[in-house]
């Protein structure tokens, strides 16, 4: 399947954080759901995608091209989706199009209206007075009838309500129905997705933990409970976090045919959520009682 987005070895420090060696990549036709604690380094990353840091060693590509000699190009055929839209505050739908609509090649007016139409947004009134979700369809709007084929959205549901979420979450959907169009987006709320994520990226203090399907990810990881005299090397190593108490543990792998060749039934292996992969490997690969 053919990479929207490669980042290889890529490393961007600030002082007391960073990406670390990360190697990211973002498929053609899917909906990557990028998920990681506050601070973990998803908004960096957004913006070493969209060239607005570069990074201090390593490498992005965006549809296989590099921003140092073809911006303009990639930039095109990227929609940036936010709902903080400062440009455009001031103006009413029908001044955003006049002005935004010059600066890309593939513009279409009628697309454009289409959309205005379909996602139910005033015509008469300047985009501040919009709430943040309608805001959000406004750019939305606008990545579409500039027609990107890579919609890439930072934390597009936080603060939505549940209806006017899941409106936003079944829009995405379609959008990338054709298999033509691609979406990244970041957010803190699992269920956005279990319900829509084809592909799901983990960051954790800079470092990307995992990024894998989600039918694998729910296949692969497990939680695994059994008595600490099970432990040692070579077991520790299918762990991503291991929790003690007493004689007893509590781990999160990512191996779970692994372990199950190697401990058979002196574990109990236990399914899990997103929130429960989440939430166990908060502790990194520490070993903590
Ligand atoms: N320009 C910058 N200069 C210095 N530090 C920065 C800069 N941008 C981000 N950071 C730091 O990098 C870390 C990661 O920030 P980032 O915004 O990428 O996290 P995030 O995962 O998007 O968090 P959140 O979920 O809270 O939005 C934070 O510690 C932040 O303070």
């Amino acid at each position: 399947m053919k990479n929207i987005v490669a980042f290889k070895n890529v490393t961007k420090s600030f002082n007391g954080f960073a990406i670390k060696n990360m190697n990211l990549t973002i498929k053609k036709g899917e909906i990557t759901g990028f998920i990681g604690a506050n601070g973990a380094g998803k908004s960096t990353t957004i913006k070493l995608i969209m060239n607005l840091l570069q990074p201090d060693t390593g490498e992005v590509t965006v549809f296989g091209q590099q921003y140092a000699h073809h911006e303009k190009a990639i930039k095109e055929r990227i929609g940036f989706v936010y709902d903080n839209n400062i440009f455009y505050k001031d103006l009413h739908i029908k001044d955003i199009r006049r002005i935004v609509a010059p600066a890309y090649q593939s513009w279409d007016n009628e697309l454009f209206n289409q959309y205005i139409k379909l996602f139910e947004l005033p015509t008469n009134k300047a985009v501040q007075t919009f709430s943040k979700g309608m805001q959000m369809k406004v750019s939305l709007a606008m990545a579409l009838s500039h027609k990107a084929e890579f919609i890439l959205m930072d934390e597009p549901t936080a603060g939505l309500d549940p209806v006017f979420r899941r409106e936003l979450l079944d829009i995405l959907q379609e959008i990338v129905s054709d298999g033509e169009r691609s979406i990244f987006f970041s957010t803190h709320i699992t269920s956005d997705l279990e319900r829509i994520a084809d592909r799901v990226a983990f960051i954790q203090k800079g470092e990307l933990l995992f990024t894998d399907t989600k039918a694998n990810i729910m296949q692969n990881y497990a939680l695994v409970k059994g008595s600490t005299s099970l432990l040692n090397d070579e077991v520790n190593t299918c762990f991503i976090s291991i929790r003690q108490q007493g004689n007893h543990f509590e781990a999160l792998t990512g191996h779970t045919e692994k372990v199950a060749q190697l401990l058979g039934h002196q574990v109990q292996l236990e399914k899990v959520s997103l929130e429960d992969i989440i939430f166990y490997a908060k502790g990194g690969k520490a070993l903590y009682v």
